[in-house]
């Protein structure tokens, strides 16, 4: 069984209270590590060491500097690929494949991209006329926010995670990360890689534990925390306003989604039910860009129905390094409650069950997993709560639709606004509806096809603020203005 500490200047340290947590296997429930808790002392000292790193070594670094350092940490994090993808794997219990070709890569390319962009961004310049004719010249300078917080969830915790350190350290800031409880595994090893590379004590330290009263609301509490970027529920995103708002702390917030899918009778039929498969089950549907409610217009609504029913009810279960498996667990017993209550609402609510609805049959130990059918339900009105509310696992409501403006509609009746998938050969009708949908992202014939360089962030109560190239360099420095008179 897996030891884990908290990273805190450069070293692992066991919480002084002594207090420890338990992770189990997704897989089997088997426990496969022992957690630190880290309370309000390791909290305090990761932050004054976070603090201390600032006005240290690192801080007197130049951008080059800085940039030859997160270089060095891709590199290493690609020369230990494949502890990272073990380390993922165990916490998470998705398809090493998966983890090998699409989420452990991220990684050490979060780490790269935002070397780059700050190596490269320009910087504002104007020049202004004054009464006497000489004019002035105003010019910007970007500085580090401080001390960042760094609060992740379990979904894909290495992208996550890394997604926010890239341009955090990139732009010369530093860092406490609170991994999920679920997920501790990669925030630790990632110590071992920063040790590694050289890069200066205290610049990243890591504190585990829970959300309230634990090392969650102990790091976004703390008055020593500049700024705080949180990936998560939209609930717990309020409760961490709430602490920002405690010394006017900014936020970066990238919260929940209900998002739409949007098929039109003109698409390519096979690339749409690949894509919205993708997009509803694609780790076990807990992808916060994931698709919950699916719109396909009347001609192709039976056809497309049954085709997504063939390709759920082909999903192969099994363990992680099984290269013929292709469908995970959800993270935990509690989560698999969670959406099998869902699983039992739609029942309730009326809907028609197309496929799943359940737990599968697991051989052996996987029985003790917590594995769930992926589920597709028809004939709910969108009133119903499995239409309306984000469920994050691998279940899909659909609808027909008859016309542009009544799905354009239908998409945007939800609090949220994340993502949304649009699957058509009509390009201007493409880019209509790609306009009209109250969404941060949106996916034309494709899903969760990510350049680095965009701005990713939702509307309404899916988020606050926008990360990604330059976008990221908004929430993650400071731009002091300075007014030179000629
Ligand atoms: N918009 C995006 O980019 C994006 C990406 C991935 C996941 N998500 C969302 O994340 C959710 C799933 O992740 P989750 O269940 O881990 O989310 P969560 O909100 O339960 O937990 C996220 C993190 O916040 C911590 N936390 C909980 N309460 C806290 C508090 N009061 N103060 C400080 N920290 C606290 C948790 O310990 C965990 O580390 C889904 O809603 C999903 O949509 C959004
Ligand atoms: O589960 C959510 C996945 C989010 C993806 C990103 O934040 C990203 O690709 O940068």
């Amino acid at each position: 069984m897996r030891q884990i500490e908290n990273f805190i200047a450069g070293e692992y340290v066991a919480a002084a209270s002594g207090r420890r947590f338990e992770k189990r296997s997704p897989v089997d429930n088997r426990v496969i590590a022992s957690i630190s808790e880290a309370g309000r002392p390791e909290v305090d000292a990761a932050v004054q060491a976070a603090r201390a790193a600032l006005h240290g070594e690192w801080g007197g670094l130049t951008a080059d500097q800085r940039v030859e350092l997160l270089y060095g940490v891709a590199n290493e994090i690609t020369r230990r690929f494949e502890d990272f993808v073990e380390a993922e794997t165990a916490d998470t219990g998705q398809p090493s494949h998966v983890m090998r070709h699409v989420f452990i890569p991220r990684g050490a390319a979060n780490f790269k991209v935002f070397a780059d962009v700050v190596k490269n961004v320009p910087t504002e310049a104007f020049q202004m006329a004054t009464p006497d004719g000489a004019g002035a010249l105003n010019y910007a300078i970007r500085v580090p926010k401080g001390v960042i917080g760094v609060i992740c969830p379990w979904n894909a915790p290495f992208l996550l995670m890394t997604w926010k350190l890239g341009p955090a350290l990139a732009c010369g800031n530093t860092v406490v990360v609170k991994p999920s409880e679920e997920t501790p595994n990669t925030a630790a090893l990632l110590g071992e890689v920063m040790n590694a590379v050289g890069v200066p004590k205290g610049v990243y330290n890591v504190v585990n534990g829970f959300g309230p009263d634990s090392a969650g609301a102990f790091l976004t509490q703390h008055p020593g925390v500049d700024a705080i970027t949180f990936t998560g529920e939209t609930r717990t995103g309020a409760a961490i306003m709430k602490a920002a708002s405690e010394g006017m702390r900014d936020v970066s917030f990238e919260l929940g989604g209900k998002n739409a899918g949007i098929v039109f009778a003109d698409a390519d039929f096979d690339a749409a039910v690949d894509g919205i498969f993708r997009s509803a089950f694609l780790n076990t549907g807990q992808v916060c860009l994931g698709t919950e409610r699916v719109y396909v217009e009347r001609p192709i609504f039976e056809r497309f129905v049954q085709a997504l029913k063939l390709k759920a009810e082909a999903v192969k279960y099994g363990r992680p390094e099984d290269h013929t498996a292709n469908y995970g667990p959800l993270i935990s017993q509690e989560h698999k409650r969670k959406v099998l209550s869902y699983y039992a609402k739609a029942v309730e609510e009326g809907a028609t069950v197309v496929t799943g609805g359940g737990v599968p049959d697991m051989p052996g130990e996987l029985a003790e997993g917590a594995w769930v059918q992926p589920t597709i339900w028809t004939g709910l009105p969108e009133t119903a709560a499995v239409v309306r509310e984000e469920i994050f696992g691998p279940c899909c409501h659909i609808r027909p639709f008859d016309s542009e403006q009544e799905v354009v509609a239908l998409a945007n009746a939800t609090d949220y606004g994340l993502s949304t998938t649009i699957w058509t050969t009509n390009l201007a009708r493409a880019h209509r509806v790609a306009a009209r949908v109250e969404v941060g992202i949106t996916w034309i014939n494709s899903w969760f096809l990510r350049d680095l360089r965009t701005a990713f962030g939702g509307s309404k109560q899916s988020g606050i603020g926008r990360e990604g190239g330059v976008h990221s360099l908004e929430f993650y420095t400071e731009t002091r203005n300075v007014c030179v008179k000629l």
